[in-house]
């Protein structure tokens, strides 16, 4: 079985979560941003910064992996309110997937309307190169194949619907904005689009479990996301989301490449500046309740 599998926190929990930082802070944030592996910069650029440690948050989870610091940051982006998250939760630290997605939830009961998320990932596309910016237009759920689902469980309607569509999860528009934004600032070079596929890891893939990836359709390879993406879009939040390339997976046996961790961290460095310029820019261009 899944880690205490279909033990999710109930709405009054959340609530509860939700109300004692609202109660901490004047800072009511309509884009909610979560930083992947190495990106935490992003929540740097908050003026203003009203910062909790996750350990000081009742219900939360602790980042346990290097490149997440472990903050929730409360701030303005050129005058947006905002709350960042620098640092995620992922399976493979061994929380139950209801916990890895619990924050959404805390981000949609402090009144979030649009969800950015960012990660790290391997690319799969044989055009792709380290340091490309990939869009997500869409994803391939392994852990959910499995039955690892973060809706797994009863369901609380006043969060959302029992069946949430999802072939609508990633926003047409905003990855229209997004790559509008990109052309402006001159990186069309190394704006991408395509889907985004999760697995439980923490091992890196096999060559042939890359091949067989690529072969199904995705584009880029990762731990994480896609479980917020699902429980983003069932509470009604819009969503963006976006992968740094920041390693090649390795399709081919006579390769001497193997992916790791402090490569996905070095190319996090190396490409932050943009990444946040693009993100940033994005954030002063979103519109909200009737969308821009
Ligand atoms: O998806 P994020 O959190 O960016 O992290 C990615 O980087 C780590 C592997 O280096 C994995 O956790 C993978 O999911
Ligand atoms: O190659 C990868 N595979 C899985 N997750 C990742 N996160 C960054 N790179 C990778």
């Amino acid at each position: 079985m899944f880690p205490e599998s279909h033990t999710g926190y109930s709405y009054e929990d959340c609530r509860a979560t939700a109300d004692w930082l609202l109660a901490q802070t004047a800072v009511r944030p309509l884009v909610g941003i979560v930083c992947g592996s190495g990106l935490g910069g992003l929540a740097d650029m908050l003026k203003d910064q009203v910062v909790f440690n996750y350990r000081d948050i009742p219900n939360f989870p602790q980042s346990t992996v290097r490149g997440h610091a472990g903050q929730l940051v409360f701030g303005t982006l050129k005058g947006r309110p905002c709350v960042c998250m620098q640092g995620r939760f992922h399976l493979y630290e061994g929380y139950p997937i209801q916990k890895v997605t619990l924050p959404m939830r805390i981000f949609k009961l402090i009144g979030v309307e649009t969800v950015i998320l960012t990660n790290a990932a391997g690319g799969l596309n044989q055009d792709f190169k380290v340091g490309d910016i990939m869009i997500i237009k869409d994803h391939l759920n392994m852990p959910g194949f499995a039955g690892n689902n973060p809706l797994m469980g009863p369901n609380d309607e006043r969060f959302g619907v029992r069946f949430p569509c999802m072939s609508d999860a990633y926003d047409r528009e905003l990855q229209q904005l997004a790559m509008d934004v990109g052309t402006e600032l001159g990186y069309g070079h190394f704006l991408r689009e395509g889907v985004y596929c999760v697995l439980g890891g923490p091992s890196f893939e096999t060559i042939a479990e890359c091949r067989m990836l690529h072969k199904l359709g995705a584009d880029a390879v990762g731990m994480s996301t896609v479980h917020e993406v699902i429980v983003a879009r069932h509470c009604g939040m819009r969503v963006f989301a976006l992968s740094l390339i920041t390693n090649q997976a390795v399709m081919d046996y006579d390769s001497e490449e193997k992916a790791n961790h402090e490569e996905v961290l070095e190319t996090g460095k190396q490409r932050a500046e943009q990444l946040e310029r693009l993100v940033s820019t994005m954030v002063t261009r979103i519109g909200h309740n009737n969308y821009s």
